[in-house]
């Protein structure tokens, strides 16, 4: 068998026109309509490779049969369109016999995989033997078909793929770090799980990659088809298939698979579980997963080789501007006559409502106050299950005396490839990327002096709308009469919802260190008391800000 999609010695005959068969030496190849986009299989007779071919079946609306170990029924609805007569619909069928029983398998894979293509919206239906098995995947029992239906939606515009290829951190890193690890794509076969554009099977395939399975859920499978069949060299070892990973049957296991799995906080989108799913459905075993490993900083650790790691970092942070900010947003809420009405009942509700929004921008390093510490996510051995709820501990030692408002959390990822390790991170000071970072603001910020623990959790909890709930706490001893005494924490607590981000700057601004924030503190403190102000009354500070459309990554 030449490739997945193409089988020589056939031999075919349509049944339903009471034609001859075709004796052995036909070809049946499996592809895209240059025309619609569509699926076809073609059916072509040996030898006239040249001519149309003989028999196009359209797999949009076609079943397969099972006639015996080798041969099948393909049916499919067709149409004739004479001048000036009425359209004609018919069904036509088509006998194919293959060589052999594998090939015969590998034939009926081939035809529900490239009929998957144009299931959408009917995911978890395999055709098998002509009948449709009603199934629901992992997928569609633990997510809301609405937000899945959004969600693809997204992915599916080209405006939303160009923003993460523009993002040159990002597709450099992944760039860099196949090309430099040839080796370990040469000959392979490959996964792309989430292939969107298909940018990663491209460039697996320019690494040498046998044979690339690019499996894309959203409608941008049909654009990754264009540009795949655009890049001939390349795509010829490319296979588009429109589906979820979680669904797709693909005819061989992959050697690698590669992804870009990661959303703000690393696990935004919930897409970690179809890669983790992905390995287990789609990898041989001992395959490799690229990228394998991450973290940032302290203490530096090594993983085995093709581990896929992934880790979150975290820190407490020091920022009197956002904090204020923050609370003067919900200030309209203050308002005793807004065209007669007195808005105030609603201050509270509106107050907590902004402090429920994580903030995504690029903050300057040296507002965190401690060390940062991470989180470990183990790929290559973790259950899909263990990214439902993620549970950390939080321990740091404050650098400086200054108000802590929240933390800080970002992420690394590493390409631990055979020949060149090379991490991707989105760490503040870093250049930056499409994801930011991320920081959850306490209504209640914490007064801590230089050297003291400042403990808590952050326990990210996952719901059916692709996204986590974010329960943090932060807790500090308090310092003065009594503290000796010990016992007396000052406890901060958020609930904010991951999914309902609020995008703020698109770069760095130049902020002013915590130690810079304690000198200037008189005129950057409201007027009023600290109650006042964590009520949202300080005086109007207004930072100019950037709204970003960055939807989901
Ligand atoms: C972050 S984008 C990455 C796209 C592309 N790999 C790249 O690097 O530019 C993730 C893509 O995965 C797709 N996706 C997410 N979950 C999927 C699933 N369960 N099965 C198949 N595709 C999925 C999305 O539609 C989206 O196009």
């Amino acid at each position: 068998m030449a490739s997945p999609d193409l089988f020589p010695n056939v031999s075919f005959s349509d049944v339903s026109a009471g034609a001859a068969p075709v004796a052995d030496g036909a070809t049946a190849a499996f592809g895209v309509d240059a025309t619609s986009g569509g699926p076809r299989l073609s059916l072509v007779r040996a030898g006239k490779p040249e001519v149309e071919p003989t028999i196009e079946i359209d797999l949009s609306d076609a079943q397969i049969f099972k006639l015996g170990p080798k041969e099948w029924l393909c049916v499919s609805d067709e149409s004739e369109a004479k001048a000036g007569v009425d359209e004609k619909s018919f069904s036509r069928a088509v006998k194919v016999v293959l060589r052999t029983e594998a090939e015969s398998k590998a034939f009926s894979l081939a035809f529900q995989r490239w009929k998957q293509r144009v299931i959408s919206g009917k995911t978890g239906e395999l055709l098998e033997n002509g009948s449709i098995i009603a199934s629901r995947s992992k997928f569609d029992t633990k997510i809301e078909a609405s937000s899945a239906k959004m969600y693809f939606h997204y992915y599916g515009q080209l405006l939303h793929q160009q923003n993460m290829l523009q993002d040159f951190v990002r597709t450099g890193t992944y760039y860099a770090a196949v090309m430099e690890n040839r080796s370990d794509f040469e000959g392979r076969v490959v996964v792309d799980v989430g292939a969107g554009s298909g940018i990663l099977s491209l460039f697996a395939a320019q690494a040498g990659a046998r044979h690339v399975y690019a499996v894309e859920a959203s409608e941008m499978a049909e654009h990754a088809q264009r540009l795949i069949s655009g890049n001939p060299s390349l795509g010829q070892r490319i296979t588009v298939i429109k589906g979820k990973v979680e669904e797709v049957e693909l005819p061989e296991k992959a050697d690698i698979l590669i992804s870009e799995p990661m959303g703000t906080l690393l696990v935004n989108e919930r897409m970690l579980e179809s890669y983790v799913i992905a390995r287990d459905r789609l990898l041989a075993p001992n395959g490799k997963m690229f990228p394998t490993t991450g973290r940032t900083g302290f203490p530096f650790v090594k993983f085995s080789n093709f581990s896929y790691i992934l880790q979150i970092h975290m820190a407490p942070f020091s920022d009197e501007y956002l904090y204020v900010e923050m609370a003067n947003k919900a200030l309209f809420w203050q308002q005793h006559n807004f065209f007669g009405v007195d808005l105030t009942p609603l201050h509270g509700s509106a107050f907590q409502g902004y402090f429920s929004q994580p903030v995504v921008d690029a903050f300057d390093p040296r507002l965190l106050i401690s060390p940062p510490t991470y989180h470990t996510l183990d790929f290559t051995n973790m259950k899909e299950e263990e990214l439902y709820e993620i549970d950390i501990p939080l321990s740091f030692v404050a650098s400086v005396g200054t108000r802590v408002h929240g933390l800080a959390c970002w992420f690394d990822v590493l390409f631990n490839g055979s020949t060149v390790q090379r991490w991707l991170t989105t760490a503040p000071g870093s250049p930056t990327t499409h994801w930011y970072q991320l920081r959850c603001v306490l209504s209640q910020p914490l007064y801590v002096m230089a050297g003291q623990e400042i403990t808590g959790r952050l326990h990210l909890v996952a719901h059916s709308s692709q996204s986590y709930t974010i329960y943090l706490t932060m807790s500090a001893k308090m310092w003065g009469v009594g503290a000796e005494q010990g016992g007396i924490l000052q406890t901060s607590t958020g609930k904010l919802e991951l999914k309902e981000p609020y995008y703020r700057l698109s770069q760095p601004q130049s902020y002013m260190t915590s130690q810079d924030q304690q000198q200037q503190q008189p005129s950057l403190q409201p007027q009023g008391s600290e109650q006042q102000m964590q009520e949202g009354l300080s005086p109007g500070i207004t930072i100019d800000q950037v709204d970003q459309d960055c939807g989901l990554h």
